[in-house]
């Protein structure tokens, strides 16, 4: 349909478009979906047998039909023209996910950050819903699974936008609940059954940094960088990089990165420990997935047990570690540093 038509649409276009909301792929959003809802109840309320004559009611039964039928139109020639909800042949899409796109081939399961417009910033929705992934992933067919970002960046960490808007009343929650839904995040992470691989094909920031150390393999494009500002941000280390970062590169280059915010180049992340092996831009995808192609060939269970093996030496302790961090972090939060240093950022947009 023509978006910038004034043609009033039929009661039939609108019973169509009813049709059309239950067939979307992506699910819209809670504000879409609210929108939909009250122009749908708009026209549900006043729909009756009309008479000619012209009332209130119907001028505004038509235009919310209108309104409801177009924004319908508008989801469906989005989804129609998105590259991001695409999937591969052989590839079976899961579930019902906003933030994360969750795929399953060749017994690799991907869940691949999915707000490229916002450089993959994890708002609290994606929180939750990598955190549902992981848990999905864990159980089904899949013998390893791939975490991975759609666009030009892996992620740029923490939504800021997490600690924007909240009232002064609301401070101490707001970094009360952060430390719990940030414990449980990284604790699906330590607990994560099955060979776990991070494939950074691009700029990767602040946790999506830190938790790199609790994956079993890191292959990263040599357009990835590597930043972790903490110190910038007025915030402390997470993702038990605070323990695990030391044991990797040592204590005086993990200082480098958790204090004094020294961004690396995917090559000294490699150098450095952190990256398994770094690939030319150009063949990233192609030689990535052929290898781990031929990873998931190998026997699931003898894999999942290895991998459980190794990681059991240490979940204790990283899950100590975690709990630790929270704690500090929750107090940052609150701190003029981090609240200064976020506001800074939406004023003038202070980029790292
Ligand atoms: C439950 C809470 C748990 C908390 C756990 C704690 C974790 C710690 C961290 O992760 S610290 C890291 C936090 N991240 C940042 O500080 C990054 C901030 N972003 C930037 O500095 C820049 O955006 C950039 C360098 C990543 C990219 O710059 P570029 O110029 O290439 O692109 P834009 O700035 O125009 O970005 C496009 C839009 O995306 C929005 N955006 C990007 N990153 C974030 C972010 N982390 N939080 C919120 N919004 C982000 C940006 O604002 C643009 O939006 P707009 O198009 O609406 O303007």
């Amino acid at each position: 349909m023509d978006r910038t038509s004034t043609m009033q649409v039929s009661q039939q276009d609108f019973e169509k478009a009813q049709e059309q909301v239950k067939l979307l792929k992506k699910d819209p959003g809670n504000e879409t979906k609210l929108k939909l809802y009250a122009l749908f109840k708009q026209v549900g309320l006043t729909y009756f047998p009309r008479k000619p004559t012209v009332s209130w009611a119907a001028s505004r039964e038509d235009n919310a039909r209108q309104k409801y039928t177009e924004l319908v139109s508008s989801l469906v020639s989005a989804e129609s023209a998105d590259p991001k909800t695409d999937t591969s042949p052989g590839e079976s899409r899961h579930g019902d996910y906003e933030t994360v796109l969750v795929t399953t081939k060749n017994s690799i399961t991907k869940i691949m950050f999915n707000r490229p417009e916002k450089k993959n910033a994890i708002n609290h929705k994606m929180y939750r819903e990598i955190m549902k992934a992981l848990e999905e992933a864990g159980k089904d067919d899949s013998t390893i699974a791939v975490i991975t970002g759609n666009g030009d960046y892996y992620s740029s960490g923490n939504d800021l936008n997490n600690f924007a808007n909240i009232q002064p009343s609301e401070m101490e929650k707001m970094a009360k609940d952060g430390a719990v839904l940030l414990k449980e995040f990284v604790g699906h992470f330590i607990d994560f059954p099955k060979p776990l691989i991070a494939v950074v094909n691009g700029p990767a920031v602040g946790i999506c940094v830190t938790l790199l150390g609790l994956c079993d393999i890191v292959y990263a494009s040599d357009r990835a960088t590597f930043h972790s500002p903490f110190s910038e941000l007025g915030q402390s280390p997470e993702g038990c990089s605070s323990y695990l970062f030391p044991k990797i590169m040592g204590l005086a280059k993990a200082n480098e990165i958790l204090l004094f915010n020294k961004k690396l180049t995917a090559a000294e992340a490699c150098a450095w420990g952190l990256v398994t092996e770094v690939f030319p831009d150009s063949t990233f995808q192609k030689e990535v997935w052929a290898r781990l192609e031929a990873y998931a060939s190998l026997p699931k269970n003898s894999l999942a047990v290895s991998k459980q093996l190794l990681r059991s030496m240490e979940k204790e302790k990283l899950h100590a570690v975690n709990s630790k961090e929270c704690e500090v972090l929750q107090e940052r939060w609150l701190s003029d540093e981090c609240i200064n240093a976020v506001v800074s950022f939406f004023q003038k947009k202070a980029k790292l």
